[in-house]
């Protein structure tokens, strides 16, 4: 029997090797042999006798008919666009106007022709090379012409060569009387159902995911409205539902003026985009952030997020909290720091100012004139304010601890570095405030590393390699004069120029007397209330007494004297009460629990780093050195040099402890027997519990 074949020819190779692959796909080689033949290889190449010939389109049709056998008879093929990239296709928006990119004006009106009676929703402009087009045209689609598109469209939807419809198939079948056709038409359904099981899997993992950020947004602290650009809703979270008492199906779709309450709708209206305003609904506060969505540049709705004002001052309050467990707090405001005379009133003044500011602040000031207070109050009234304030008091910590504790150090940076390492107070301080006193006691090598951390805002850990950047404000103090240091070579030059940026010096005591006796009364009041008692007064003379003093200690030791007052005091204080005019009498007993007290020190002093200096010092008094300049003197020639404030520090420490009695003027400290009574208890505990 003579085999049945269908001779295809065409102009261009790429018709041919489309349509033969077809041939292979559903199946139709099985049945009928096929041959492929361009026009242009007609002369050289016989059609075989009987074959059916399927022209690709009607305009060749003269350059074939001459070639055919007289048995064989011919027909155009019809084509249809393949949708290879379906997808492709499917995801261009509704609307929008798309180019039609072909090799040919008849092709390009053929394929824009199929393309929208397939039901694609954009308006379609059929292109050939040199045709012209709408010039705001950003999407093409092109069936395997990529090379035709005009170079500035951005978006190219290559859906792959066009290929032959089924009523062609149908006609081949039809006129081999073949009966296999229905495998045709099944295998051409194959590659339309793996799209559609492909397009049903992602609707499903869109199902899924859209399912999941719901249940992610529901989860979220803040109530959540979205409004696409017509303002309709398109979702509310379940906080937005509680807080407005919504029905969630009668609001998603429904459009927000109509659904929302009116007066809150009106304060969405009134929210620019990505401010956060504070707002008040139904006599409460809110706290408001609206945003656009904007995908590809179409602005595609808004987004609001909303919360109660009062639930956002909770968790302020919790961080505070945190903050304040860590003593990592600034407490003491404005309001706090007294003083009218106008000298002082001034400096307040400065300090408002400076607080603003982001500058690093030098305090300049004698011990006891508010230095510490200044710095919190200026922290307080920064926008810092919500952040850490670290206080680093560089005279109450031993030069050994100093650089850790500064700067944390790395796991194993040294013999009994905690494991995982440890935070330092320029990292604790991050964002905040580090107040640095008495600057004028760091080291050389301090100083060294200081200047380092304030030219390039950023620390390296003790032992680590890495550097981590730091957003701090600094505030340093000192009663030292810093000028006359570094003439004498123990305080950087450079240092100095990066705190003293912008100073402030606060006056001692004795310089605005005026401001004692309205003092005397704010302490009065403090400590009268604080002890529950009645308020006192003060004798003329005992009040003269107080403004003539030269107050070395400033208001802390005023404050010391009332607060002593307050304690001793009936309803007014004598100027025989006054403590700085009379001679010292302290010497506390030695209690029972004396072992327990020593051993309370002991850790202390261990904690802080300074036991062995404290020992020490105790030793010397114990030898009989009584004054501070002595005490000094002995202690460099045992080793242990350390500046006046350094010792002056120890000293209070130790006379905190009772350990020693200092004496008032010039008549230097004497170790206490509870002092002795800590040297035995050191010893015995040095020695494993055994007395020398
Ligand atoms: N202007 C003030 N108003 C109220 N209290 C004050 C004032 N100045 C100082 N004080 C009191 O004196 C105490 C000492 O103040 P502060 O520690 O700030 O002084 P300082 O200058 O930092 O001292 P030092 O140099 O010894 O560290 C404070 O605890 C506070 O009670």
């Amino acid at each position: 029997m003579e085999k049945k074949t269908v001779t295809f020819v065409a102009k261009m190779d790429e018709f041919l090797q489309n349509v033969v692959s077809q041939c292979h796909e559903l199946g139709v080689s099985e049945d009928i042999h096929i041959e492929a033949i361009r026009v242009d290889q007609l002369p050289l190449r016989s059609i075989s006798p009987g074959a059916l010939v399927v022209i690709s389109t009607n305009s060749i049709m003269p350059l074939v008919e001459p070639y055919v056998p007289q048995s064989s008879k011919i027909i155009v093929a019809t084509r249809m666009l393949p949708y290879n990239n379906l997808r492709g296709v499917l995801e261009i928006p509704k609307g929008v106007k798309v180019l039609l990119v072909s090799d040919t004006e008849e092709t390009a009106f053929e394929n824009a022709e199929l393309l929208r009676a397939s039901g694609m929703d954009f308006d379609i402009y059929p292109y050939y090379p040199g045709a012209d087009y709408p010039a705001d045209i950003e999407i093409a689609v092109t069936p395997g012409e990529p090379e035709h598109v005009p170079a500035h469209i951005r978006k190219v939807v290559d859906i792959g060569s066009r290929s032959i419809d089924l009523s062609t198939w149908l006609a081949i079948y039809a006129h081999f009387n073949s009966g296999n056709f229905q495998r045709v038409t099944a295998r051409a359904m194959q590659s339309l159902v793996y799209i559609t099981k492909q397009l049903s899997n992602e609707i499903q993992h869109a199902h899924l995911l859209g399912k999941y950020l719901e249940s992610i947004v529901n989860r979220i602290e803040d109530a959540v409205i979205a409004f696409d650009e017509k303002e309709l809703i398109r979702f509310v979270n379940q906080k937005a539902i509680d807080t407005l008492n919504l029905v969630e199906s009668q609001v998603v779709g429904a459009s927000a003026a109509s659904c929302l309450p009116p007066d809150f709708y009106e304060c969405i209206q009134q929210c620019e985009e990505n401010e956060d305003i504070l707002v008040d609904w139904a006599n409460k506060t809110f706290f408001f952030r609206k945003m656009h969505i904007v995908m590809e540049g179409s602005f595609l709705g808004s987004l609001l997020l909303f919360r109660k004002a009062a639930e956002i001052e909770k968790l302020e309050h919790d961080y505070r909290m945190r903050l304040y467990s860590k003593g990592l707090v600034a407490k003491y405001q404005f309001e706090d720091i007294y003083g009218e005379s106008p000298s002082f009133q001034k400096v307040i003044q400065i300090a408002r100012k400076i607080a603003r500011s982001n500058s690093t602040v030098l305090l300049l000031g004698e011990t006891g004139t508010g230095k510490e207070l200044l710095a919190q109050a200026i922290h307080n009234a920064s926008p810092r304010r919500r952040e850490p304030f670290v206080g680093v008091n560089f005279a109450a910590i031993s030069e050994t601890l100093l650089e850790s504790e500064l700067f944390g150090y790395e796991e194993g940076a040294f013999t009994g570095a905690r494991k995982g390492g440890h935070m330092g107070w320029f990292e604790l301080a991050h964002k905040g405030t580090i107040f640095l006193d008495e600057i004028g006691d760091a080291s050389g090598a301090i100083q060294n590393r200081l200047l380092r951390v304030l030219q390039e805002r950023q620390i390296m850990r003790v032992g680590g390699n890495k550097v981590i950047p730091t957003d701090i404000r600094v505030i340093a103090a000192t009663n030292q004069d810093l000028p006359r240091m570094i003439r004498e070579g123990s305080f950087r030059a450079d240092l100095y120029y990066r705190l003293n940026i912008l100073p402030i010096h606060l006056p001692p005591l004795r310089s605005r007397r005026e401001d004692i006796g309205w003092l005397i009364q704010q302490f009065v009041k403090k400590y009268s209330f604080d002890l529950r008692r009645a308020p006192f007064t003060l004798t003329s003379e005992a009040l003269k007494a107080m403004e003539q003093y030269e107050w070395p200690g400033n208001i802390r030791e005023l404050e010391n004297v009332v607060e002593y007052l307050a304690h001793v005091v009936e309803e007014e204080a004598y100027v025989y009460q006054l403590p700085f005019l009379r001679e010292a009498q302290d010497s506390p007993l030695p209690t029972d629990g004396l072992a327990d007290e020593c051993a309370a020190s002991y850790s202390e002093f261990e904690k802080r780093g300074f036991l062995e200096e404290m020992v020490l010092i105790l030793q010397n008094l114990k030898q009989g050195a009584s004054g501070r300049y002595v005490l000094q003197e002995q202690l460099e020639e045992t080793g242990l040099a350390m500046s006046s404030q350094q010792l002056r520090y120890r000293l209070k420490l130790l006379q905190q402890e009772e350990l020693i009695h200092v004496g008032k003027g010039r008549q230097g400290s004497q170790i206490s027997s509870k002092g002795e009574a800590f040297l035995t208890y050191f010893h015995v505990k040095r020695n494993g519990g055994k007395l020398t």
